[in-house]
């Protein structure tokens, strides 16, 4: 396809206005500051920050666990129905309007379970916010609960059992939380039986943990997408794997700065990944705990490595052919998306 010259200063909008699939979200790491001082004084949870500015002073992060602290100790304000719909509603509403046609949303089960909430109030309240979005603004939303990787497997099969009677609110299962130490085969058995009851698998690997992370991930789980997966420049052949099947990886540029895998996103590799052929995405991770959403992670990441319309496309086609929808559905955002670059002028 012919693209247009896109003038610097023009980019952003075409960013904006492109439409996209968002895959790797963690509906807490919407949570902003506001929502949940809102909620705490709601539900009268004590948080140990006397106001919203000192909460988001706190966001300094200097690796992935100094990050989980705080993101989990921000959860703790969600215990009833009507929270996880509030969480919810407040980040499709943001997903919408950054042009997000389809999101594929994290959600993290054993940190609400743990403090006495039961499974149901957790998925009714999400998938309800999920079901309004999509009549109030078009947008389709779909449910993926993770694992917490540094609990244990017999914890992960007690959390699928607590989830099966909700079988039908949720498309897959997915691993995160602290990775190194947290290995992908510490969780063989109970990815097996996820894939016997038809859920789509996915895995974070290679964010923080070694290339081997990534192969396990693969070759043990059997994952259909690689979360981060960013430490996969690390070995030639593990690119070589990922470029001929085309198994996506879920980038999140923000979260990789803040979480200080790249020292800045001048210095992210997304550029390498896509050169070599891989199926690689754009992301936001926890969009309020990384300092932006969606459209901020393309335009940031677009802007620092000199990006252009040619990327912007091919990153919007990836996210489609990575996404867990039909193959009607599917070809439908892809000529959508087809049309929208055909449609852009020079001055556009
Ligand atoms: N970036 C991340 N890595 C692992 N687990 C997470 N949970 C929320 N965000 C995460
Ligand atoms: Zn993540």
């Amino acid at each position: 396809m012919h693209l247009p010259h896109i003038a610097p200063d023009r980019l952003p909008s075409v960013l904006h206005r492109m439409p996209k699939a968002e895959l790797h979200i963690h509906i807490e790491g919407s949570l902003e500051p506001e929502l949940i001082f809102k909620l705490a004084q709601r539900n009268g949870v004590r948080l140990p920050y006397p106001d919203v500015q000192a909460l988001r002073a706190a966001y300094a992060f200097t690796d992935l666990q100094s990050f989980l602290d705080i993101y989990y100790a921000g959860a703790s304000v969600l215990l009833k129905e009507e929270d996880f719909f509030d969480m919810a509603w407040a980040y499709l509403e943001k997903a919408a309007a950054d042009n997000v046609v389809h999101a594929e949303i994290f959600f993290d089960p054993q940190t609400h379970t743990a403090r006495g909430v039961s499974m149901g109030t957790v998925i009714r309240g999400l998938h309800h916010a999920c079901q309004r979005a999509h009549q109030e603004w078009g947008i389709s939303a779909r449910l993926i609960l993770c694992f917490l990787r540094h609990l244990s497997e017999a914890e992960a099969f007690e959390t699928l059992e607590a989830a099966l009677p909700y079988r039908e609110h949720f498309i897959g299962v997915g691993l995160d939380s602290s990775e190194v130490g947290h290995p992908p085969e510490k969780f063989a058995r109970v990815f097996a039986r996820c894939r016997e009851l038809g859920l789509h698998v996915v895995a974070h690997a290679g964010e923080e943990g070694p290339p081997a992370y990534i192969w396990q991930a693969l070759d043990v789980l059997r994952v259909q997408r690689i979360d981060h997966g960013v430490q996969a420049t690390c070995d030639p052949a593990l690119m070589q794997r990922l470029a001929q099947t085309r198994v996506p990886l879920t980038v999140c540029p923000l979260s990789n700065v803040k979480l200080c895998v790249f020292p800045d996103l001048r210095r992210h590799n997304l550029r390498q990944l896509l050169d070599a052929g891989l199926c690689v995405t754009i992301n936001s991770d926890d969009p309020a705990y990384f300092g932006g959403y969606l459209n901020d992670n393309f335009v940031q990441l677009f802007a620092a490595l000199d990006l252009g319309p040619r990327e912007a496309y091919q990153l919007a086609l990836n996210s489609f052919e990575a996404s867990f929808v039909d193959e009607a559905t599917r070809r439908g955002w892809q000529r959508q998306l087809k049309d929208f670059f055909e449609g852009l002028r020079e001055h556009d």
